[in-house]
């Protein structure tokens, strides 16, 4: 099957700013692909590109099959984009906000009107449609950039970090709908600096830093490859970091050890063993998972959060 997105080598420079500084991605058909990294990574810039907004300064880019240079009408009526900034008329109401959107993709009479209703559905705004878009809370005013995205049922959506600064209601309603398009057979492509957002919600991810992609691949696979693996341990009386074979670093973490370690189970067995031969009071003594933001710490040297 053709893969959705297809990026070789894609450069991009302001100025004498390098965002982008030779990037490869492929997304595969039906997935939720998470493009994770922090603030001024280049994730907006590497959206603009893949929609047309912006043009490479040098790569190749294919969006379902097609060359981003010669078929761009094609391809936009493949893709729905999802900007960072909200682009709404604020004295219109989310209806006539999405029937403008919708007239603009050619989609008129009753079946713009059931596609709105369908979309307006999706996002869980029916009731609020009919509001001036002015009244709207942040959130609600991203849902219904989210459904204008969605009017001309695109196969690919792209979604440039969609939950910046908005209440947990929208957000759930924002996941909801994304998983709910993953099962109607929609690839998502969605940027975000929350690690735990892509936990949540996609299958396969691309770590980016500074312009350059650092890993790719299945979330499962990327947290086995890289994550540090640890057991986290803490007993009564215990001030001192514990020693057992296997301990490749030990860190005080609240009142307990997080112990690095190749073989985390063995770790946990001979540190469970030692303080039952010396009678300590254990409180916690647990394999820790492995998260997204220590495979970023590995690989960058930073957290995310940095
Ligand atoms: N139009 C522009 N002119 C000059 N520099 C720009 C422009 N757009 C982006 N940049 C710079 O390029 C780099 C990548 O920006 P980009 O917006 O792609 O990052 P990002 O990962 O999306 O981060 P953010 O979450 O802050 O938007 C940043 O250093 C940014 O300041």
């Amino acid at each position: 099957m053709t893969d959705v997105l297809q990026v070789r080598g894609a450069k991009k420079s302001y100025g004498s700013h390098q965002a982008l500084k030779g990037v490869d991605l492929t997304v595969k058909p039906g997935s939720c692909f998470g493009l994770l990294g922090p603030n001024g990574a280049g994730k907006s810039t590497m959206m603009k590109l893949l929609t047309g907004i912006i043009d490479p300064d040098q790569g190749h880019i294919e969006v379902f099959g097609l060359n981003i240079r010669k078929e761009l009408s094609a391809i936009h009526q493949l893709i729905g984009y999802v900007p960072q900034d909200i682009t709404l008329y604020e004295k219109l109401s989310g209806k006539q906000n999405l029937t403008f959107f919708g007239r603009m993709h050619g989609i008129r009479g009753t079946e713009l009107k059931k596609r709105i209703a369908e979309v307006l559905e999706a996002v869980g705004l029916t009731e609020r449609a009919g509001d001036e878009v002015a009244s709207y809370s942040g959130g609600m005013k991203r849902r219904i950039n989210i459904a204008a995205a969605l009017l001309h049922r695109p196969k690919l959506v792209i979604m440039d970090e969609p939950t910046v600064g908005i209440d947990p209601q929208s957000r759930n309603h924002i996941f909801e709908m994304i998983r709910k398009l993953q099962r109607d057979g929609v690839t998502i492509l969605y940027s975000t600096h929350y690690m735990e957002e892509v936990e949540a919600l996609c299958d396969e991810v691309a770590i980016i830093d500074h312009g350059r992609i650092v890993s790719q691949g299945g979330l499962r696979e990327l947290l086995e490859l890289h994550a540090v693996k640890a057991v986290y341990a803490e007993a009564a009386g215990v001030s001192e970091p514990p020693v057992v074979d296997g301990i490749v670093k030990a860190t005080q973490e609240g009142k307990g050890w997080v112990l690095e370690c190749d073989h985390p189970l063995s770790v946990l067995s001979a540190l469970s063993a030692k303080w039952a031969r010396e009678g300590v009071t254990v409180k916690a003594l647990e394999l820790m998972q492995p998260t997204l933001d220590s495979v970023f710490l590995k690989l960058t040297g930073t957290t995310l959060r940095d």
